[in-house]
């Protein structure tokens, strides 16, 4: 099982996010994650790539418990687990091919990952990562002349040079035209099968998760409403699940998480 949750419940800044998340996703298995903005799909995506630890329940990702590791086992486990981010957490200077490199840091020594960020030495491989997203000739440009779909693209050319067995994809094409959207998402589904990858994707389109996953797993206010094959999944249950929110108390002031601070 490369994702087990068991009633797995988060609080951000005192506040209930996530209630009784129970979820498995077998090996090589792909699934979409569906629903409102504010669902709790970021949340439950970082998670499962335990940037964020949960207030209750329990989880296992690749056959073990996060956070019973040690810290030697827990940094083992994150380098099988990759993440695509809504917004490429890239800093401005950082040029492409040292924010593709980066993909790959948690795998080396300290002194090999400094000099690889200094004067990356894979840049064949980074090259053709890039290539497949269609930015080979952005190699040597800075991540602040980029547009936010190519950024979001570096973000997915990071993830293809890492290779995990866990893809965790954040709504990779917010900022792709329907065309891109389509090729990114069938890029995505396409490594994970051809590597055997688990992948759960986070998406706003709910005809790409119909088109592209066997699994569509629906959240609302922080709950899984639904679960099921997409054959299964009906319009009364899309509708239910899009439907308007109904007023409830202010949001309290986020505090920024990791994977929210400005670049
Ligand atoms: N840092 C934070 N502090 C407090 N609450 C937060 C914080 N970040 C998110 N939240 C709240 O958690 C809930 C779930 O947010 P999350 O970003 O996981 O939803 P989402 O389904 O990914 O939304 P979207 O589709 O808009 O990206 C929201 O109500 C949000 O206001």
């Amino acid at each position: 099982m490369s994702l087990l949750f068991d009633r797995v419940s988060l609080s951000l800044g005192g506040s209930p996010v996530l209630h009784d998340i129970s979820l498995s996703l077998a090996d090589g298995e792909q699934a979409a994650l569906i629903g409102p903005s504010g669902a709790g799909k970021t949340s439950l995506l970082m998670l499962a790539n335990t940037v964020l630890r949960p207030n209750g329940g329990s989880l296992q990702l690749l056959g073990q418990a996060p956070w019973s590791l040690p810290s030697r086992a827990l940094r083992a486990l994150r380098r099988d687990i990759g993440t695509v981010y809504q917004s490429p957490p890239l800093p401005p200077r950082q040029r492409v091919v040292n924010a593709v490199a980066a993909g790959r840091l948690g795998r080396q020594s300290l002194a090999a990952a400094l000099a690889q960020l200094l004067l990356p030495r894979d840049t064949a491989a980074i090259e053709a990562a890039l290539a497949r997203v269609n930015l080979a000739d952005r190699l040597w440009e800075r991540c602040d002349q980029l547009s936010g779909g190519q950024r979001q693209r570096v973000g997915i050319a990071r993830v293809l040079y890492q290779a995990p067995r866990l893809l965790l994809v954040d709504e990779p094409v917010s900022a792709l035209d329907p065309r891109l959207a389509e090729q990114t998402v069938r890029l995505l589904t396409d490594e994970a099968r051809s590597r055997g990858a688990t992948l759960l994707m986070s998406l706003h389109s709910v005809e790409l998760a119909l088109a592209f996953f066997p699994r569509l797993i629906g959240a609302r206010q922080g709950r899984v409403m639904f679960d099921l094959p997409r054959e299964a999944v009906s319009e009364a249950q899309l509708s239910a699940l899009y439907a308007d929110e109904t007023p409830h108390a202010p949001p309290p002031t986020p505090t920024p998480l990791p994977w929210q601070r400005p670049c």
